[in-house]
């Protein structure tokens, strides 16, 4: 039997921009999904979602994960049980998580041999498969932990700084929320590819505030990306509250996390504001998360 654990992860800048190539920066956090995978005489995978066997509408992304491993091994035999400290659906990263997770136990489980690089790259197909469009960001973060510039792979150092997430408790899908930025993309593709160039660029200039620990500028440089965020439709009232309730507590700066549409935002934050700023999330009505940048990305925690 193998138990792996895999982390989830924040986006300081550019989520669904960094799908259409632009930069994105993304770390990851100390919450992790723990999967533990042992030989069965059939394939039962089980969650807090339910039981199931390979079942692309209960579990899609352990499904999907388990088909691609067939290409390295006869994954037909596997019992899969999954424990998650992210939240789900609330753009903390739980799919890529659960992805990199289930293919490190499976790699271990059937001696396949692939290298970090060749889970990432797996990964990513598999939230492709999902979601009918991806970005390799949450997979390769998760599989290699802490903090990095896609789709460079550049890896960054983020210091001392006090991050907030606040949960809205409304729960969202990845799949509907970049399925709803292509659609607005089609319709007005000049706009749109423009917001999310200009994001990108959002993106550059956050990576040299990030490499100078100059939170005023990270913090202002989210801002923006998150009015930005709001004008391809994935922002929320539920978010707004909380992200203007952390502003309004001295935050460098505060927005949306992951897909949106509803889950979590992210704030930044003086060490000494970072009480007030958690409260603030909790009298607006979200659930504030406390976590860490990590550097631990995918591991095999148990083997037996
Ligand atoms: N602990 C878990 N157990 C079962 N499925 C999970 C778990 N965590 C994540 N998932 C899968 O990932 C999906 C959520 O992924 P997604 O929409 O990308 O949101 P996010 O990655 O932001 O949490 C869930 O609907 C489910 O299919
Ligand atoms: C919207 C996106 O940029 C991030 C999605 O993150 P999450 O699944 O909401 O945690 C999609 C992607 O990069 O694949
Ligand atoms: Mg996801």
């Amino acid at each position: 039997m193998i138990t792996s654990s895999a982390p989830g992860k924040i986006y300081l800048f550019g989520e669904h921009a960094v799908v259409y190539g632009e930069n994105a920066i993304c770390c990851a956090i100390e919450l992790r999904t723990h999967v533990q995978a042992e030989f069965n005489d059939h394939i039962e995978i089980n969650s807090v979602l339910g039981r199931s066997g390979l079942n692309f509408e209960k579990h899609p992304y352990v499904s999907a994960a388990i088909e691609r491993m067939k290409e390295f091994a006869p994954v037909d035999g596997v019992k899969i049980n999954i424990n998650s400290e992210l939240p789900v659906g609330s753009g903390l990263g739980s799919s890529a998580a659960l992805t990199v997770s289930t293919i490190q136990a499976l790699n271990h489980l059937f001696h396949c041999g692939l290298s970090l690089e060749q889970i990432a790259d797996l990964g990513y197909n598999v939230e492709w498969d999902v979601q009918g469009n991806a970005s390799p960001t949450d997979t390769y973060v998760s599989t290699m932990g802490g903090v990095f510039m896609l789709p460079s792979r550049r890896k960054l150092e983020l210091n001392d700084c006090g991050i907030v997430i606040g949960d809205t408790k409304k729960n969202s899908s990845t799949k509907k929320l970049v399925t709803n930025v292509a659609e607005l993309k089609n319709r007005f593709p000049e706009i749109v590819t423009s917001i999310l160039s200009t994001i990108g660029k959002i993106t550059y200039c956050g990576e040299y505030s990030v490499c100078n620990g100059d939170y005023e500028s990270i913090g202002k440089l989210m801002n923006i990306n998150q009015g930005l965020l709001d004008s391809i439709g994935v922002g929320s009232l539920e978010l707004s509250q909380l992200i203007y309730s952390a502003r309004s507590k001295g935050a460098y700066g505060a927005k949306l996390t992951g897909a949106g549409g509803g889950g979590c935002m992210i704030a930044l934050a003086d060490a000494s504001k970072t009480v007030d700023v958690s409260d603030a999330i909790k009298s607006a009505g979200g659930v504030p998360i406390t976590t860490n940048i990590t550097d631990k990305g995918v591991v095999v925690e148990t083997k037996r």
